[in-house]
């Protein structure tokens, strides 16, 4: 079967539409009661004769779009989920994965109907008796962060408000910080008893690798924990360096990693463009603009001189520009970011600050208006996977248009595809029908 939803064949999209009109029974008949537990009741019992025509009428239109190939995303995710190929499969269901009754109402409240492959196989072990330590990598936007935050949210026991704090207290139960920040905490400030830490999550452990001083951390705070803490790491990408880091941080752990070729996602459509200056880059961008309908875009520039002077060229097209970049305090980035997500901007322009973490639904298309490279001008693939990474989340389609502006970006271009033995074809932005054959 294809992982691609492009390529499904009209029985399996046929067999989609059944399972969507499943999907919205399965949501009416898990219903939390008074006690929070969750009750199935019997949903076909309770339907009105009105109910049953408004799905009939839904069904048919629903089996109408399919034909036509439009097949709706929570269609598409469903499809996924079924499909032993993609990395949101699953053979289990959210109930087999014996979360506590009020983390599965929460699931079930998000939305979420089926795990992804990463949470079916990690969730068990995550949760299991005792807990086992866990180094896993998945794909971007297939559920990792969800996945870890159950298995934290399992370990809780609300009675208990800490970490502690010497003179002020800290009653969360969860902390989330960068490594230096939660190290000061734990040592220096004591803000945090490490030895009453329960679960140590590593999250983008990459990032660990390429930031100065993070790796160190990391290790410093993990040797304050107790013996029995629960050890986790998750990353999309593990180079070398990051598996030796992994292993030397989480001791005897349980293994979930993917093949190369795997990391990429098939619902992102990757291409590049052929430009020669930054002016004809930004030419090929209008044109996009032009024949495809973006809901939001992100775009990546190297420097924060080319991000602003992207984001005042497209603000003068009309566009409503959001900018991001580095040298903003923390609490501006969080709060451009909001208005992005809440789609009051449509276009947010950036640069490697925000290729990661980032989870914006609607974002459709992401354009590399500079290819991403290390420090000494080589490529940096992981960069590229976490950019391309901001589309395409769980299972939607998104699209990643790479401008190309020189014989050194080429070659950039070149060594990626080999990295991730991915083509990433040519598209000409000249061609409005080639451009809109692509968003089709
Ligand atoms: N089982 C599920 N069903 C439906 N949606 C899900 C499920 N799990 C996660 N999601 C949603 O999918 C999106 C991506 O999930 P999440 O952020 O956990 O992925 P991730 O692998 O951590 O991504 P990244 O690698 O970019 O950090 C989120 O919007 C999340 O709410």
């Amino acid at each position: 079967m294809a992982t691609d939803s492009w390529a499904l064949a009209v029985d399996e999209q046929e067999a989609a539409a059944e399972s969507l009109s499943n999907l919205h029974l399965k949501e009416e008949k898990i219903k939390p009661d008074a006690n929070g537990a969750v009750v199935k009741t019997n949903t076909n019992a309770e339907k009105t004769d009105e109910e049953e025509k408004e799905d009939r009428a839904a069904q048919s239109l629903l089996n109408k779009l399919i034909r036509s190939n439009l097949v709706d995303n929570t269609n598409q995710v469903e499809v996924l989920q079924r499909d032993p190929n993609s990395p949101l499969y699953s053979v289990k269901s959210f109930e087999e994965l014996r979360l506590k009754p009020q983390l599965l109402q929460g699931v079930y409240a998000m939305g979420f109907n089926r795990p992804s492959k990463i949470q079916e196989n990690a969730l068990p072990l995550m949760l299991a008796e005792p807990p086992q330590n866990l180094i896993a990598q998945s794909q971007s936007g297939t559920g990792k962060t969800a996945a870890f935050v159950l298995a934290m949210l399992s370990q809780v026991e609300p009675a208990n408000k800490y970490p502690q704090e010497r003179g002020q207290k800290i009653s969360e139960q969860i902390v989330i910080g960068t490594p230096g920040t939660v190290l000061d905490w734990c040592s220096k400030l004591k803000f945090i008893d490490p030895k009453k830490i329960k679960v140590f999550v590593l999250d983008e452990a990459d990032v660990m690798i390429a930031t100065q001083g993070h790796q160190d951390q990391s290790i410093r705070i993990q040797r304050m924990l107790p013996r029995n803490c629960q050890m986790l790491l998750f990353s999309a990408t593990f180079e070398d360096s990051v598996w030796k880091f992994a292993q030397k941080v989480v001791p005897d752990p349980n293994i979930i990693k993917l093949k190369r070729e795997e990391e990429t996602l098939d619902t992102i459509k990757q291409y590049y463009v052929l430009c020669s200056s930054r002016d004809e880059k930004f030419q090929a961008l209008c044109n996009l603009y032009g024949a495809i309908t973006i809901a939001q875009a992100m775009i990546f520039c190297h420097t924060r001189k080319t991000a602003s002077w992207l984001a005042a060229e497209l603000s003068k097209e009309g566009h409503q520009v959001a900018l991001l970049s580095g040298e903003m305090m923390v609490e501006q980035r969080a709060a451009v970011i909001e208005r992005f997500r809440e789609g009051k901007e449509k276009v947010l322009v950036t640069t490697n600050v925000c290729a990661r973490g980032i989870d914006v639904e609607q974002v459709s298309v992401v354009i590399n208006f500079d290819l991403p490279v290390d420090k000494d001008g080589n490529p940096d693939n992981e960069t590229y996977l976490h950019r391309i990474g901001r589309t395409g989340r769980f299972g939607k389609r998104g699209l990643a248009v790479n401008m190309v502006d020189s014989k050194h970006s080429m070659n950039i271009l070149n060594r990626i595809q080999e990295h991730f033995n991915k083509k990433i074809e040519r598209l000409d932005t000249d061609d409005l029908d080639e451009i809109e054959k692509i968003a089709n």
